[in-house]
């Protein structure tokens, strides 16, 4: 009745949820948590250690590229594949951003958003530039999708959500439910790449319906992320010093002055960093270095709230880019509760630095005061195998 409290329904283990049809939920968080997030893990390079997923990515046709890496925990004859965690996340955004308006605008199909299309027809979506190295993620999530008989687009999202609560400090992302299985390819050319300019970046922002501060905002992601395919020789080379916490050193390191190149040199959409071991994105670093981004860029130095609300905004918007939210099912409450910041970690340079390596960009408020780390200079770890 109208004015009362809905009454909550009561799912598998005695959890509950707004909405009864959100209980399919908690059983794809737990075979994801166990099986795909290896028991709860942020930040990592994965192995798949569960025998289950062992015999299911060895199965003919399961993977439609070659093994990279031997598991030697897997105790089944699988020959092993190591995925990344933070590539789960990276997928909410490829397929979420294949939405051009100003396509439908010129008569042309400009994509379904956040649709599950780079999982119905990763043939071609996981082919654009763009998307290289997306197609083993999205071959090992599909068959978590077929067998909970959820849509390719709710999973994705939803993984992607769950994936970042392991990651301690990140937020708990809003999560609705009821995509349609049913899409079209996107069109190439949406999804941005580091070397593409600021204007184009902007622009191709703009069109999905992003000012240049969600851009920002939707950039918190990078602080839990590593690259793999620019520069192929050096796998799992983050973008901040702390690709295992959700913090804002992302905020800081991008904007020290460049060193060194980690791996072999200057790749594609590859900038000097200032550690060794780790990455610079050209776009990332023209993002915080530009006039109109620069100070919502610096603003999440030292606002680990206000930083994580953002994200969370942006992001509840990216997963309903191309849906009408009225007609999808609150299920945010299915999301586990993140993990905290460790206690005591705040925002420093790393050691060695000072405020001279700063490059501070934004004219409206002076950068913070931070202090070094304590001890010698150091390198950051590679994301491990
Ligand atoms: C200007 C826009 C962006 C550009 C140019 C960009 C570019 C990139 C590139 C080149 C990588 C490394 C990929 C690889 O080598 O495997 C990467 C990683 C990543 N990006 Fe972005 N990105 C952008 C925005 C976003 C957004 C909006 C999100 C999410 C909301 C996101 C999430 C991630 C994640 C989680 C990773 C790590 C993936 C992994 O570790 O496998 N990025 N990004
Ligand atoms: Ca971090």
């Amino acid at each position: 009745a109208p004015g009362q409290p809905e009454k909550r329904a009561t799912c598998s283990g005695g959890r509950t949820t707004a909405h009864a049809s959100c209980c399919v939920w908690f059983d794809v968080l737990d075979d994801i948590q166990e099986n795909l997030f290896d028991g709860g893990e942020c930040g990592s390079w994965l192995p798949l250690l569960s025998n289950s997923i062992c015999s299911l990515i060895s199965a003919p046709g399961m993977l439609n590229t070659s093994v990279k890496f031997a598991v030697p925990s897997c105790t089944r004859s699988c020959t092993g594949i190591v995925l990344h965690a933070d590539s789960v996340f990276k997928l909410t955004f490829h397929d979420a951003i294949g939405f051009s308006p100003l396509m439908f605008l010129e008569g042309d199909f400009g994509g379904g958003g956040a649709d599950g299309s780079i999982m119905a027809h990763s043939d071609i979506e996981t082919a654009f530039p763009a998307n290289n190295g997306i197609d083993d993620i999205v071959d090992l999530q599909r068959p978590y999708a077929i067998a909970h008989k959820v849509s390719f687009g709710d999973f994705i999202q939803f993984a992607g959500a769950v994936g970042i609560t392991n990651c301690p400090g990140a937020p708990r992302l809003e999560f609705l439910a009821g995509r349609s299985n049913s899409s079209r390819p996107s069109p190439d050319k949406l999804v941005p790449e580091p070397q593409d300019s600021i204007l184009s970046i902007l622009l191709r922002f703009a069109d999905a319906g992003f000012t240049p501060n969600e851009i920002v905002d939707l950039l918190v992601s990078h602080t839990v992320a590593a690259q793999d395919h620019v520069d192929p020789t050096i796998p799992g080379t983050p973008f901040d010093s702390t690709p295992g916490v959700f913090d804002s050193q992302f905020f800081i390191e991008t904007l020290l002055v460049g060193t060194s190149f980690p791996g072999n040199g200057s790749n594609v959409g590859e900038l000097k960093s200032p550690l060794r071991g780790e990455f610079r994105l050209q776009s990332d670093a023209a993002i915080a270095r530009n006039l109109i981004t620069a100070c919502q860029w610096q603003s999440f130095i030292t606002d680990h709230e206000l930083m994580i609300g953002r994200f969370r905004a942006a992001m509840a918007k990216l997963a309903t880019l191309g849906q009408i939210r009225a007609l999808l099912t609150d299920c945010s409450d299915v999301i586990p509760v993140p993990k905290p910041l460790p206690a005591g970690s705040t925002p420093m340079l790393p050691a060695g630095k000072t405020m001279k390596d700063v490059q501070a960009a934004c004219l409206d408020t002076p950068f913070p005061t931070l202090t070094a780390a304590p001890g010698p200079v150091t390198s950051v770890a590679p994301v491990p195998p």
